[in-house]
Formats: C-alpha cells, structure tokens, sequence
C-alpha cells in the first residue's frame, strides 16, 4: 500500500490534501474539546471513591467508541484565519479542537508581534504550584514558528534555546509575545517571552527556524536554497 493509499488517497505532508473542516464543524469540534479539557482536570483532582472512578471511566470508554464510529487517519485544518495563515485546528497549543492545547489564542499585531493570550490550570503543573517548563517551551516553540511564518520564512524549528527567569503560576491569565529578528535565506531567527500578570518575564526563548529543501518550489536554484 503506498503512503497516499494508507492516507484514503490524501497525503499528509501537502496541506491541500488534508482534510478541510467549516467553521460550524470546528465550533462544534471545539465546544467538545472545551467539555473534555474540564473532564481532564477533573480526572486530575477528583476526590470521589473507587467505585465513582470505575464507573466514570466505563462511561468515557463508551463515548470514546461513539467517536471513533468514524474517525479520519490525520488531524483536520480550517481555512485561513484573520492574520492570513492556515488553521492547524489540531495544533497541541493554538488548536481549540485538541483538548491536550491550552488553547493559545493568537493574535498578529503591528510592528510583526505575534501576541497570545492563554491560562494554564492544574493540568499542566510541573514543580508544586507552577508551570511545567516543558509546557512553556512547547507555547514558546509555537509562537516563535507562527512569527517566523507571518514575518519570515516559515520552517520547522532547528533550535530552541530557553531562560527560566522565574516561575510561571497556573490558574492566571498569561501572555506570550513572539516576534523576527532577522531572517537569511531559509533561515529565520525568532525571540520570544512569556509574561504574567504584572507583566513579569517568567521565560524568554530565542529560536532558528529553517525552510526545509522539500518546502521550496521545484527548480528552485542553488543560490536561494541556501
Ligand atoms: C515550511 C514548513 C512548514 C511551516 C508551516 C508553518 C505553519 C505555521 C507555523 C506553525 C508553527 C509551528 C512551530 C513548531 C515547529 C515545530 O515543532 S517543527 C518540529 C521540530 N523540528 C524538527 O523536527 C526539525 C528537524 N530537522 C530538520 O528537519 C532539518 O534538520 C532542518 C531543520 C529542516 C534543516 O535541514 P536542512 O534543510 O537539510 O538543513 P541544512 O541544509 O543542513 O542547513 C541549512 C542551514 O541551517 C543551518 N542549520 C540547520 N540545522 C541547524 C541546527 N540544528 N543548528 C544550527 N544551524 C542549523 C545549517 O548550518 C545551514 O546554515 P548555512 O550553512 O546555510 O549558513
């Protein structure tokens, strides 16, 4: 079976190959997302007895069937949003779609800042009473990408380097701001900072993003692959 087949005739790296899903579909995808966040902090803190749990988790077995009744091999994608870039519904950290996304709501401002604003709850804790720092540095590593793509030349990420100022708390509105330092070739350079209430800087994270050969348009020459 080829790789298209396996995919039910799409394949997956090609964005117009993916399945397209409308805004009535997504909100309806992403009010579910939003019930299933409440029910993984709930999971997280619960405090009812053993029988209590055993039941629960029969029930979400059962609605986990009726899901994948009919499920699809691929995460879907929505149409471009207001800032002009493709909709990664599914993205682990912008996807309202995917319960596991806090999710960060992305904003492209003036002077080429992408801004996000999100809340972290209990769900995401890594040392008692904080945010995990990998969890951060999976928001960081996003916005630096998305900037790199409405300011740059969009890539995957080649390296992330991060500085752990302070703790970052949960439960509080938090805002994360991206924005390009410069850009070579395929290579775009991104800097980024997490901020808390009062506006201080709980993380900064600087990033390389490279276009990958497979990205640039067929003919392309030595000269601008580099
Ligand atoms: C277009 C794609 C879709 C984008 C759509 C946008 C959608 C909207 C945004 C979503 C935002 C998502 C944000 C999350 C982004 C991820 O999570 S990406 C996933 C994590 N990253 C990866 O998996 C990348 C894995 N690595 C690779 O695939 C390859 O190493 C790379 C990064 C594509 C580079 O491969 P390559 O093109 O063969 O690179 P190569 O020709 O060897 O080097 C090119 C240049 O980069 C330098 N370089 C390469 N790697 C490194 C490195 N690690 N350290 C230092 N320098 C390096 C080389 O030295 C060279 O420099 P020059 O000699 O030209 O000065």
């Amino acid at each position: 079976m080829t790789e298209v087949e396996a995919a039910g005739g799409r394949t997956i790296g090609r964005l117009e190959d993916r399945r397209w899903i409308g805004e009535e579909r997504a909100a309806q995808l992403a009010e579910l997302a939003a019930r299933v966040r409440e029910l993984t902090e709930a999971v997280v803190l619960t405090e009812v007895d053993s029988a209590e749990i055993a039941a629960v988790a029969e029930q979400v077995a059962a609605l986990t069937a009726r899901l994948n009744a009919a499920r699809d091999q691929y995460p879907p994608m929505a149409a471009e949003g207001t800032n002009g870039m493709v909709r990664q519904l599914a993205s682990p950290v912008t996807g309202r779609i995917n319960p596991i996304a806090p999710p960060v709501t992305v904003t492209v401002c003036e002077g080429g800042v992408v801004r996000g604003e999100f809340t972290l709850n209990t769900v995401y804790e890594g040392p008692p009473g904080f945010v995990h720092g990998g969890v951060t540095a999976l928001v960081l590593d996003q916005m630096l990408g998305l900037a790199a793509a409405s300011g740059g030349v969009p890539g995957l990420t080649a390296t992330l380097d991060m500085c752990y100022r302070r703790p970052t708390p949960y439960g509080v509105p938090l805002t994360v701001e991206a924005r390009v330092t410069r850009t070579e070739g395929r290579k775009t350079f991104a800097e980024a900072h997490v901020l808390a209430p009062g506006g201080k800087v709980t993380v900064e994270a600087t990033a390389m993003f490279v276009r990958p050969l497979f990205q640039l348009p067929q003919g392309t020459g030595a000269s601008e692959r580099n």
